[in-house]
């Protein structure tokens, strides 16, 4: 399992071109740069862009967000395993035995000394508790919905959830501080939110306890990348 060796800031690569990937991480140019490849990117330019960024010896993380039926899904971990990603995400709303499929596939498709982690999606960060309560129809706290996630989660063999970075104390208090939270919704002073509701700065999210930070737009649509990285990283860095 790849726990350790991983930069803990992940940069999402939300554009549309592997041109602009590959420009993009040439720019930042830094020795241990962990990449994540989500929708967008895998979708148009596919599992050989994921292949090109590792030639580089950059670690990535194929966030497609799986959720489908248990033997669909083991499917698609098992050749993303394949592919030695470092890190993958699947939709906790899928159930135990759909979570227990991606664990399978991930266990089949990747090599024997190393296996990407597995992490499953909450409640997304742009979701608010109003939403998540009217709309998509669960009740109560999303507190209480993203804790109940996480434990479904670790009981059926996944390493860790993606949650806001505000939920990541009471996860490590229930699952122990080794199960991974990966937060995204991370926004530097001064950065626009976007469509994100469940935010927190960069040191915020490292001093609630936040493993993995995952930041796009506000280093991807940044006028100046490099600065707005070294930015993140400098900030990250003063968290002692
Ligand atoms: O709950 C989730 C799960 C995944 N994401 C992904 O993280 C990045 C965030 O990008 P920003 O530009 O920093 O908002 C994006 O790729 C999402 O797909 C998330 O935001 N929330």
């Amino acid at each position: 399992m790849t726990t350790h060796k991983l930069n803990p800031l992940i940069i999402a690569l939300d554009v549309a071109t592997g041109r602009e990937a590959f420009g993009l991480v040439g720019q930042i140019n830094a020795p241990d740069l962990f990449v994540k490849v989500g929708m967008q990117l895998f979708y148009s330019e596919g599992p050989a862009l994921v292949h090109k960024l590792r030639e580089q010896g950059i670690k990535i993380f194929v966030d497609l967000k799986l959720h489908d039926i248990p033997n669909t899904v083991k499917g698609a971990a098992e050749a993303l395993a394949g592919m030695g990603i470092s890190m993958l995400t699947v939709h906790c709303a899928g159930g135990r035995a759909m979570l227990e499929a991606v664990r399978e596939g991930v266990e089949k498709g990747a090599s024997l000394d190393e296996r990407p982690l597995i992490v499953g999606v909450t409640q997304l960060t742009s979701t608010t508790e109003q939403v998540m309560n009217e709309e998509i129809g669960i009740p109560g706290s999303i507190e209480k919905a993203v804790l109940h996630y996480a434990c479904l989660a670790q009981s059926s063999g996944l390493d860790g959830v993606v949650c806001a970075a505000k939920e990541v104390p009471l996860i490590k208090r229930t699952c122990g501080s080794s199960f991974i939270t990966v937060t995204p919704g991370i926004r530097p002073a001064g950065s626009k939110r976007h469509d994100q509701a469940r935010l927190a700065s960069p040191q915020d999210a490292l001093r609630l306890g936040s493993d993995f930070l995952v930041v796009g737009r506000a280093i991807t649509q940044a006028k100046d990348p490099v600065a707005a990285y070294q930015a993140v990283i400098k900030e990250m860095n003063e968290v002692v």
